[in-house]
């Protein structure tokens, strides 16, 4: 089954929520486990248990497990493992973009079957050109995996970059919005190429322009939790494009752990406020 379907069955059955795999050193001192690559494993080992069928999906960052070098990257290949013998969904955030002859390597490394690092989608940064991400797009096609392209991300600096106008006075961020939609034209019951759009971004949509309701495709949006939106900015922010939205927590339910059962709790608490938010 291709993403897109799979995600939109998961988040029918479980609700609309992803929980990030960031382990902040932060919360392994808070979990009781060490900095170190056996840490990072055993923390994401646990958020993985707790996320079978209570998430839609996991997000591990990639960032927390690069840290530790190549043993990192084991625990993360471990992470993965874990999660596809669970059938959880997988989305790796790396946000990679790069010119497209270097990007057909990021391509292989995360969404190729078998790749040690194999996710089932992976984030992508388009600020090097929409066009430049082809390789991962097709690759993604080829092998019924997603994407999510950033277009309004929760950080407030991403508006300088975002916000900002081209030659024909559509806004870089509507730009994405227009050439993600392109790519999922028809599919059922959604798309596989996604956007990444915060839940803090406020009014950026209507001020730029930008409508999400043709997108045909998931929403994964940051945001709730530990940057300060919560259900009432989730709801206001999407509107009609509601039923696309996956939203994503890490800090916000991984402050719960390290008990299986009050990170279950937490985030069976956080899917039912994301379901409330975007389904009420
Ligand atoms: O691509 C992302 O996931 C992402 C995009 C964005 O605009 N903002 C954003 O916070 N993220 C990621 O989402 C997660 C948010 O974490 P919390 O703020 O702890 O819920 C982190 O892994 C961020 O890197």
């Amino acid at each position: 089954m291709r993403f897109g379907h799979r995600l939109a069955e998961a988040m029918d059955r479980v609700g609309p929520l992803c929980v990030g795999i960031d382990p902040h050193v932060e919360l392994l001192r808070m979990w009781g486990l060490e900095d170190t690559p056996e840490g990072l494993a055993a923390f994401g080992e646990t958020v993985v248990m707790a996320s079978v069928d209570t998430a839609a999906a996991v997000k591990p960052n990639i960032a927390f497990f690069e840290r530790h070098g190549a043993r990192g990257i084991a625990a993360l290949e471990y992470v993965l493992g874990q999660a596809r013998e669970h059938d959880l969904i997988t989305i790796m955030d790396a946000k990679r973009g790069d010119i497209g002859s270097t990007m057909a390597g990021y391509a292989d490394a995360f969404l190729r079957p078998g790749a040690p690092l194999e996710c089932d989608a992976l984030t992508l940064s388009p600020y090097l050109g929409f066009g430049s991400l082809e390789p991962a797009l097709s690759l993604a096609a080829e092998n019924g995996k997603g994407v999510f392209v950033l277009a309004l991300t929760s950080n407030p600096e991403g508006a300088s970059v975002q916000h900002a106008r081209t030659a024909d006075g559509e806004s870089v961020a509507g730009v994405m919005v227009r050439e993600a939609a392109q790519r999922n034209v028809g599919a059922q019951p959604m798309g596989d190429v996604g956007l990444v759009v915060g839940a803090t971004v406020g009014s950026a949509m209507s001020d730029l322009g930008i409508d999400l309701g043709g997108l045909n495709g998931p929403i994964l949006a940051p945001g709730m939790g530990a940057q300060g939106a919560g259900p009432a900015e989730v709801t206001a922010t999407f509107g009609n494009a509601s039923s696309l939205v996956l939203v994503n927590q890490s800090r916000g339910v991984l402050s719960a752990g390290p008990f299986a059962e009050k990170l279950r709790g937490a985030i069976q608490a956080a899917a039912g406020a994301a379901q409330y938010a975007l389904r009420a």
